[in-house]
């Protein structure tokens, strides 16, 4: 092990890892047409992501309309149907993003994936993605009782890619609030789908591409781990 001052970093996926607005979007308008509603705009959905399906579409109902657990029931299948199937049509992962993990992975740090994504979606889209074997462990949002914010699936995550010192990296306030339950370090992403401005998710680090993540961290890890 280097002086990497992190054994484990771990990663939010949606709007952090990877831009998966554009599919989202397409399979939420899909739902909303499917229950009779008009289509929402890519930019406003991005805004929506962060706390599940039925959160998603909870927010989908409720820019076009009323919005209850009937109809959110009713919209679930038809939006995981035609997610599943178009889950990589237009998500990639975010620039700078590979480089960023190769060169942690080549100090010997693992890798996690903690998201409020559903476990089995999440999977799929690792996969998709190409990432199959780059991360040690994936906790989604029904891989436990809990999901984030609770600070239960961070340390799942965590443990489950070996455990150690570790820091966490989200795009959104559920991300923030997270690692603060968890009393871990966070580098928050600005380029994700926070519904506020980055600069008030109370991260302790800021990062505008994934250039400056390694450097972020050892900073990071300087400042709460002091020698
Ligand atoms: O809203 C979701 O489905 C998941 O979002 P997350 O990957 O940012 O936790
Ligand atoms: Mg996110």
């Amino acid at each position: 092990m280097t002086d990497f001052p992190f054994d484990v970093v771990a990663f939010d996926l949606d709007g952090t890892l990877a831009d998966t607005a554009p599919d989202l979007t397409s399979a939420l308008n899909h739902a909303l047409g499917a229950l009779g509603r008009p289509a929402i705009d890519p930019e406003s959905v991005r805004h929506m992501v962060g706390h599940g399906v039925r959160a998603l579409l909870a927010r989908g109902l409720a820019a076009t309309g009323e919005s209850s657990e009937a109809l959110i029931d009713q919209g679930f299948p038809i939006f995981l149907d035609y997610y599943t199937s178009h889950i990589a049509d237009g998500t990639r992962a975010f620039e700078g993003l590979e480089a960023a993990l190769d060169e942690l992975t080549a100090m010997g740090v693992k890798l996690a994936i903690c998201t409020n994504k559903l476990e089995g979606l999440a999977r799929e889209l690792v996969t998709a993605l190409g990432w199959d074997g780059r991360f040690a462990s994936l906790v989604g949002g029904d891989t436990l009782p809990v999901r984030k914010p609770d600070p239960a699936p961070l340390f799942e995550a965590i443990a489950r890619a070996g455990g150690g010192r570790a820091a966490y990296v989200g795009d959104s306030i559920t991300d923030t609030d997270t690692a603060r339950n968890a009393r871990i370090p966070c580098v928050a992403v600005s380029f994700g789908f926070s519904d506020r401005p980055p600069e008030q998710l109370g991260a302790d680090r800021l990062i505008d591409h994934f250039d400056e993540l390694v450097p972020a961290l050892r900073a990071l890890g300087a400042s709460v781990l002091p020698e």
